[in-house]
């Protein structure tokens, strides 16, 4: 009898257990299908993150590979749960940290990003889909990383982290993810992670090549302290004129993500002094020591002369975005639109277009009348283009037959390499080649297919 009941008992409880499961995996469920995310377009105070004391049986199966590392454990995960991390951008570095952190139990991810979802972006930001396109970034990674974590807390900030609300932005989280492509935004989240006291895990990536430091850890350097001054704006490269392999930033944005965790988790980064530099042509990576923390140096030094954020963009020469910078180098009698030249190919009239992209984004695209001489050989004189360029001058002006200066146009992608050609092909003018008349197709070979051929391609 006594041994019914508590066989009885026995079974019971594991029906209640049952029951239980099921009500906790119902309730995730729910949660997930009628969360709608709340996209922040300003900075408002956070709750505290809920102090977690022990794991949940879901947490433990969910997490059971990565708790049994010795180097993790229950302490270590619990650690994780504890923590908030604000990822700066929401691209090729961004996707694929946030999505690691998420996967891994992190306790809390804001993800900031001002920009919306193209299609030029997929290839490498793997967290937006086709259906993401025209979404705001920072929306369509924190969807994907729920659909991965439920219980991850998502903070999307459709916004520019800029120096009036960087400080209160980044106090709310205990460690901040560079993962931003311009270099006032650099400079920018290094000054406000010393100035709020949090470890800064940068990287970036840039055609075949990758970087990682830990800024601002343990004592270690920050930013400025390696780079006191900024680069002249011109030597800067971007993705959208450099290019970038996309299994590159994925590479650098998962390093990050170690990073990441390793400090949450209390096992600590080494990265604190330490440079990696990865070469994906040679599959090497290097890790070189940099100097320490610098007592002279403007933030973080003994006597720091940056006490606030300032004007970033002022002080790099640079906009905080990777958008392309319109120059105006030239007059507008110096430049046509690409309608007018149409006309002019419609009028049949003698010239010569010269196109002054690198040889790479010609073969993507091109205009089939055009010669290409590519800006850095016409800035090095390269002896056979501009042979190639005087002979094809001298061909015009022997075509022109009532006279005048043979008309050369310029093209480039988006009208900024084409007016530094301008400049340059009219100081040769009359010495190092004929006269000549140059002008300037304004916006490039883009306006050319946005204005006047929609069937010509853009990248
Ligand atoms: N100050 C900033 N505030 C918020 N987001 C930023 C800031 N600076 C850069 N970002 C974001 O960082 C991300 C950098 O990622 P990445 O360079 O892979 O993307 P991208 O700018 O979309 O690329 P592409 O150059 O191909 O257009 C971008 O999504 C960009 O919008
Ligand atoms: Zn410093």
């Amino acid at each position: 009898m006594s041994e019914d009941v508590s066989c009885l008992k026995a079974q019971l409880e594991e029906k209640e257990r049952e029951i239980a499961a099921l009500k906790n995996k119902l309730s995730l469920l729910e949660k997930s299908q009628t969360l709608v995310l709340d996209l922040h377009d300003k900075v408002t105070p956070l709750t505290p993150l809920r102090a977690k004391h022990a794991l949940s049986n879901e947490d433990i199966m969910r997490y059971s590979r990565q708790l049994l590392l010795p180097d993790l454990g229950v302490r270590g995960q619990l650690n994780l749960s504890k923590t908030s991390v604000l990822i700066v951008g929401c691209g090729g570095l961004g996707c694929p940290l946030a999505q690691y952190l998420a996967a891994a139990g992190i306790g809390r991810l804001g993800l900031l990003d001002y920009d919306e979802v193209e299609l030029s972006n997929l290839h490498r930001q793997v967290l937006h889909g086709e259906e993401n396109q025209g979404q705001a970034k920072a929306l369509s990674a924190a969807n994907a990383v729920r659909r991965l974590n439920s219980t991850v807390e998502c903070v999307p900030y459709h916004l520019q982290l800029s120096p009036e609300n960087a400080l209160q932005l980044i106090q709310q989280y205990d460690i901040v993810a560079d993962c931003s492509d311009n270099v006032p935004t650099r400079y920018l989240v290094s000054d406000a992670c010393v100035l709020s006291g949090k470890p800064l895990v940068s990287a970036s990536a840039l055609r075949m090549d990758g970087q990682l430091t830990v800024y601002n850890y343990r004592g270690g350097p920050c930013y400025r302290c390696l780079y006191p001054a900024p680069p002249p704006p011109e030597t800067v490269t971007n993705c959208s004129d450099g290019g970038v392999l996309g299994v590159v930033p994925g590479i650098m944005g998962c390093f990050q993500a170690l990073e990441v965790i390793k400090i949450a988790s209390g096992q600590g980064s080494s990265f604190g002094q330490q440079l990696l530099m990865f070469d994906a042509q040679d599959a090497r990576f290097r890790s070189i020591k940099l100097r320490p923390r610098q007592a002279g140096c403007a933030v973080c030094g003994e006597e720091p002369s940056v006490t606030q954020l300032v004007d970033y963009e002022a002080f790099c020469g640079s906009a905080a975005t990777d958008k392309c910078q319109r120059l105006h180098l030239l007059s507008r009698d110096q430049r046509i639109t690409a309608q007018d030249y149409k006309s002019i190919l419609d009028d049949a009239g003698p010239h010569l277009l010269l196109d002054v992209r690198p040889l790479v984004e010609v073969d993507i695209c091109h205009l089939p009348f055009s010669l290409n001489i590519p800006l850095s050989s016409l800035e090095e004189r390269k002896s056979e283009h501009l042979q190639l360029l005087r002979e094809r001058v001298g061909q015009l002006k022997r075509q022109m037959a009532g006279g005048g200066r043979p008309p050369v146009y310029v093209i480039c992608k988006q009208g900024n390499d084409s007016q530094k050609a301008v400049q340059l092909l009219e100081k040769m003018s009359g010495s190092e080649l004929d006269h000549v008349t140059v002008k300037d197709i304004s916006g490039g070979l883009m306006a050319w297919a946005r204005t006047v051929d929609p069937t010509f391609p853009q990248y």
